[in-house]
């Protein structure tokens, strides 16, 4: 690991660097970035450190809730000529920032990394998305936002339309672990419907949504539409369910649940993206070596810190035991490393609380009678927040693992005789967020897909094939969410629909020369022979 400091001049040495590494941004350049937050100066800043070495990233001004509100106010104020430009003209901006975030990925691959302490690899999977989806919603959102022509109630007489309109100002709410991913998806296609936006992100990993915000003005959002404020989360909390026109969350379930028992007073629209506790399912008839491979990534990526990563193995009897050595040996080669380079598989927590309940899983687990097959322990040696990449078996129903959201990057695999059996205890959770099947045919794997209750499944893969395609909705079923992102249903949760009908000639109630017993007659039969015309 390469660190570089600087004398302060009284004899101690501070970072020059955000987190203290050779190559990462400047202090000067996160402190640029940190000016772009809004409000903070009633309260008192945070420092932040990088999850490798401990040392400071920023330190982050903290907007009261006063603050919050005074930026919804002026956001809307803001709103109405973004609003007013065409949906193409707002579509060139995204698609100009799937260009400069592939051009500029050296900067934020550096960040993502310091902030969140996520190995390269999988901090490019966020680039790889934050492009995907500008791209996505660069090239087609005009199209989904344009009126609608239906059949209307009378052919040639009535014209009917749907439109859709910006909802106004949107409040989004982002958690930590895919700072730039979860922002792109979140916050483009708020701002392609002709919303304002104001976001709040997590103080962790706040500099990495700064840094988009900043590259989506440099591609033409005019300075004002997106803002960000920063704080702890139940500090700002009110304003966020108080001001919006719709909020958009993305955390843990039990604070989804809390927002949208204040929000609902509101009636207001919001969408909750939330935990899951995803299991992955290998047939008898799946190539083993490549479901281990999969499973590996399916588990780890970002020190299994993610929303759709899987948590729980359900492998048939006849393969269990050349799966699981399988599995078990590319998890042992798997290397942990504090760098900004591409020479590590595997990074570390994000934070000290991560560390703390994803050890406190593996110890209950151990304490009840599991079995780690590989990992379970702390890598202090590596870094303050690195764990070993962990496989457990025997695991029960009493214990935390079973059941809960670890977060990290532990999995339990169970054994299965009947595909009946397997589907039941996958879909036997108070989640339904991802899944993943591993068959000898897509199309088998498809027959099992289409009976799990999780939001998107991923047939021999593990979570990135749902993820990746952005025309596919995102979200989940049960506790896991309400609402999705991603694809046409993504943008249209920003907008409001209007419908409006036009009437020329005939009037639809009766005129006075008519008995209506007769026009009712009438009616009847013409509504019998619309209903036979090839109408939309
Ligand atoms: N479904 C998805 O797409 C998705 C994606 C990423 C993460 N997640 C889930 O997020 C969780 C991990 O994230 P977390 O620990 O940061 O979740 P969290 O709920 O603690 O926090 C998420 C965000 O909400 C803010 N917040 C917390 N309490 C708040 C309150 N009372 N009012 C307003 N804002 C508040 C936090 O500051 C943070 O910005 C996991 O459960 C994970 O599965 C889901």
């Amino acid at each position: 690991m390469t660190r570089t400091t600087e004398s302060t001049g009284h004899g101690e040495s501070r970072p020059r660097t955000v987190g203290g590494f050779v190559g990462a941004p400047s202090a000067a350049r996160a402190a640029q970035l940190v000016r772009r937050a809004a409000g903070g100066a009633d309260s008192a800043p945070v420092d932040i450190t990088a999850p490798f070495t401990g040392l400071l990233t920023a330190t982050l001004p903290q907007a009261t809730d006063a603050d919050a509100r005074k930026v919804f106010d002026e956001a809307r104020a803001a709103q109405a000529a973004w609003a007013a430009r065409p949906a193409t003209e707002r579509q060139r901006v995204l698609a100009r920032l799937h260009t400069l975030v592939l051009q500029r990925q050296e900067e934020i691959l550096n960040l993502v990394q310091l902030e969140s302490g996520k190995a390269r690899i999988d901090a490019y999977d966020e680039v790889a998305s934050a492009a995907l989806v500008a791209g996505y919603y660069g090239r087609h959102s005009a199209r989904i936002l344009a009126s609608r022509r239906v059949a209307g109630v009378l052919p040639v007489l009535t014209s009917a339309r749907e439109l859709r309109h910006p909802k106004g100002v949107v409040g989004i709410i982002s958690p930590w672990n895919y700072p730039l991913a979860l922002t792109a998806m979140d916050v483009f296609p708020a701002l392609a419907a002709g919303n304002a936006v104001v976001q709040k992100p997590d103080n962790q990993t706040a500099l990495s949504a700064l840094w988009l915000n900043e590259l989506t003005e440099e591609a033409g959002l005019p300075s004002g539409v997106w803002r960000i404020v920063l704080g702890h989360g139940g500090q700002i909390g009110d304003a966020f369910v108080e001001e919006p026109d719709y909020l958009c969350f993305t955390g843990s379930t039990a604070t989804g649940k809390k927002l949208a028992k204040q929000i609902a007073g509101r009636l207001t629209g919001y969408s909750l993206e939330l935990g899951g506790k995803n299991p992955m399912l290998v047939l008898p008839d799946a190539p083993v070596a490549k479901a281990a491979a999969g499973a590996v990534a399916a588990c780890f990526s970002s020190a299994g810190q993610l929303c759709v990563s899987v948590e729980r193995i359900y492998v048939h009897e006849n393969i269990r035991e050349e799966f699981t050595r399988a599995f078990v040996a590319r998890t042992e080669a798997l290397r942990l490393g504090a760098e900004l380079g591409y020479g590590a598989d595997l990074g570390s927590l994000t934070t000290p609380a991560q560390l703390d309940s994803v050890s406190a899983h593996v110890a209950d687990a151990r304490a009840k009678g599991a079995r780690v097959l590989t990992g379970g322990r702390s890598r202090p040696d590596v870094g303050p927040l690195f764990y070993e990449p962990t496989v457990l078996t025997d695991v029960t129903r009493d214990m935390a693992v079973f059941a809960e959201e670890t977060f990290g990057p532990v999995v339990s695999i169970y054994g299965y005789r009947d595909i009946e059996d397997a589907i039941s205890r996958a879909n036997d959770t108070g989640y339904g967020l991802n899944a993943s099947v591993w068959a000898a045919s897509g199309s088998v794997g498809s027959t099992v897909a289409a009976r799990l209750k999780t939001g998107t499944v991923n047939v021999n893969e593990g979570f990135a094939a749902t993820f990746g395609t952005v025309g596919l909705p995102m979200g989940g079923m049960k506790e896991s969410g309400l609402g999705r992102r991603n694809g046409a249903e993504g943008l249209l949760k920003y907008t409001e629909s209007q419908s409006v009908a036009v009437q020329r000639g005939l009037r639809l109630r009766p005129p006075r020369v008519i008995p209506p017993r007769l026009w009712t007659r009438g009616m009847s039969i013409g509504i019998r022979l619309l209903n036979r015309l090839p109408r939309r």
